[in-house]
């Protein structure tokens, strides 16, 4: 098969084991991010597809072939890692023709690849400036041409924009996937950013501790997330206690629903609600009992703060359908099954 297959790969450093026994399929053509907190293990993965670290157990194959003891040069990947600044003495075209000109590819097609890329990043006609004098979001565009250059099989980024501030980190990370699109190059980025997944990724590779949790498109994992590391992790969630009373029926803040069923065979778990999809409303009517505790007004969204069954529980609403309620008055909320899930423990 095409695109890349990573097969059951550990890497451990001593006794400490960084990435275990992981495997992912990626399909040619669609971009895929590692997400996950700091030294879950993403950086160890990448290195690894990167040909920069070996694994301890394990194969990767690109293409159909297996290239986990195929040194980096030789294994046609465009790469932007911080530890590949862009050459400093190097103009922005001699910097994207790089790899190139070690190619020995003639200078007149050189030329004409580099104005094709610059035209790609939307830096027309900067191929003779100094790369001192670019912008930080300059800078990685041409790092990300200079990576393009040889046309690679893989694409591969290491928090490839954590240096920008978010107004350009945002527009970098729509350019990034559009300029992906229109290629229709595999791509792989690193990210601690679970808004910068969600807003590039076919699949989101949520990591921790060393291993995937899920690999699933946007929607799927803030959807259904497959247990609560992955729902606490993306997005804000209400993460509520759930019981199974004597006939397995969920028993919720203290209320037992027929519409949430528990988890095969579990006794407990959680549910995970959003916090849109919490519905405050009178008191009554099959409505759980609450409080409000607290109301946060940010302008674009209104967060009512709410204690029900012991427990605390967050809704979202817009201005317009801002719940007339205030701190100390009994109300009732309602959870919506549809999008809500009941998770193991
Ligand atoms: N060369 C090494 N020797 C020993 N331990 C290492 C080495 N490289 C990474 N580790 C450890 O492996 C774990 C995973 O590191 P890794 O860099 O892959 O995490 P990460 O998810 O990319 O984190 P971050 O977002 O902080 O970069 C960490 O605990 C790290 O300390």
């Amino acid at each position: 098969m095409s695109g890349l297959n990573i097969n059951h790969v550990t890497k451990q450093f001593g006794t400490f084991t960084a990435v275990n026994d992981v495997s992912l399929s990626v399909p040619e053509g669609t971009f895929v991010c590692l997400l996950g907190p700091s030294g879950c293990g993403k950086t160890t993965l990448m290195r690894m597809i990167a040909g920069l670290d070996l694994p301890t157990q394990g194969s990767i194959e690109l293409a159909g072939s297996d290239i986990t003891g195929v040194p980096t040069h030789k294994r046609e990947l465009g790469m932007v890692f911080q530890s590949l600044a862009l050459f400093p003495h190097l103009t922005v075209g001699e910097n994207i023709a790089y790899s190139l000109r070690i190619r020995g590819v003639a200078k007149d097609v050189q030329k004409k690849r580099v104005e094709e890329l610059l035209g790609m990043i939307h830096l027309p006609g900067f191929a003779d400036r100094s790369v001192n004098k670019l912008s930080g979001g300059q800078r990685q565009r041409v790092a990300i041409a200079r990576a393009l250059a040889i046309s690679p099989k893989l694409f591969l980024l290491d928090e490839p924009l954590s240096a920008l501030d978010a107004k350009l980190r945002e527009a970098m990370q729509v350019e990034l996937r559009q300029l992906q699109q229109r290629l229709g190059i595999t791509t792989i980025v690193v990210t601690h950013d679970q808004r910068e997944a969600m807003t590039m990724a076919d699949t989101v590779v949520v990591m921790n501790k060393g291993e995937i949790r899920q690999a699933a498109p946007p929607v799927e994992i803030y959807r259904r997330p497959a247990d609560s590391f992955v729902a606490d992790f993306i997005g804000q969630t209400n993460l509520i206690p759930v019981e199974a009373d004597s006939a397995g029926r969920a028993v919720i803040l203290g209320q037992t629903s027929e519409a949430f069923s528990m988890p095969a065979g579990a006794t407990k778990g959680v549910l995970s609600v959003r916090p849109e999809d919490v519905q405050v409303t009178a008191p009554g009517n099959g409505a759980i009992p609450a409080t409000v505790t607290f109301i946060r007004d940010l302008g674009g969204a209104i967060e009512t703060f709410v204690e029900a069954g012991g427990a605390q529980v967050i809704a979202v609403s817009s201005p317009r359908s801002r719940p007339e309620v205030s701190v100390g008055q009994q109300v009732g909320i309602r959870l919506d099954p549809a999008t809500s899930v009941v998770l193991a423990k």
